[in-house]
């Protein structure tokens, strides 16, 4: 049985003020409900993982270097994420691989950094509207996960997220017929890479415009297990009726 999950993506938002959010959402993160997400900015992954304590919800970097140390300017390190108290970090996001050049095979080698320091690894696919409109979609999302992933995921270390470049931030989202095509193949192919058990237990996240008006149809769609939220994770007005929603999926 996968446990569902609400994963907050607050990008390049928020200082230490916006950490009542945390308080807020206290309530909505219960033992027998959704696990409950969120990642900050690095700058407040350590207090928000403090704050985080005793209320059962964890906390996730954005993204991470692929070597544990060393001259990276600018860059923080799978073991620092993990050092600060977060227990999952975000990879391969596309405003990472469009941004700043993130290939599938520099996913892989973070996620293997993320594995060798303990942390669970989310890791995001998702096609362009011209691979949408062209039908290339699930050949492009399939070559995505092929080459993003290493050997030796399991259903407690590795999460997936699809995101539709084209759906973040937009308001716009695919009917549940095309999250639920590409959701099912993607559960397809990581039973055929990684065998049936742990292709089970991986669990899947949709992303891109989830609210709270459209959360409850998209949690209802075949193998979605969550969501994988960015604007309506930034105030707990918002993120709070997506977790009651996926808490009764
Ligand atoms: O990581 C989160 C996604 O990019 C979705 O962002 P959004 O909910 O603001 O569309």
């Amino acid at each position: 049985m996968r446990r569902k999950l609400a994963a907050g993506n607050w990008k390049m938002n928020g200082t230490r003020a916006d950490l009542s959010v945390l308080g807020d959402l206290a309530g909505a993160a219960t033992e027998d409900g959704p696990e409950v997400l969120i990642c900050p900015p690095a700058t407040l992954l350590h207090p928000a993982a403090t704050q985080a304590l005793g209320t059962g919800i964890v906390i996730g970097a954005q993204t991470c270097h692929e070597a544990a140390s060393g001259a990276y300017t600018g860059d923080i390190s799978a073991p620092m994420v993990a050092d600060a108290g977060a227990t999952h970090v975000i990879l391969g996001h596309s405003e990472r691989r469009e941004g700043y050049g993130e290939t599938n095979a520099d996913v892989a080698n973070k996620v293997r950094a993320a594995w060798a320091a303990d942390l669970t690894a989310i890791v995001c696919v998702g096609e362009s509207l011209e691979d949408r409109e062209g039908g290339t979609a699930l050949a492009v999302i399939s070559e995505q996960l092929a080459y993003s992933l290493p050997n030796g995921a399991t259903g407690q270390r590795l999460v997936v997220a699809y995101e539709p470049i084209w759906a973040i931030g937009t308001g716009k989202v695919p009917s549940t017929a095309q999250i639920a095509e590409v959701h099912d193949a993607l559960r397809a192919q990581l039973g055929d890479r990684f065998g049936a058990a742990t292709g089970a237990a991986v669990r899947l996240l949709y992303g891109g415009s989830v609210k709270p008006d459209n959360a409850a149809e998209i949690f209802a769609t075949s193998n979605v297990d969550g969501a994988l939220v960015g604007g309506a994770s930034l105030t707990a007005a918002d993120f709070t009726p997506i977790i009651a929603a996926l808490a009764r999926a």
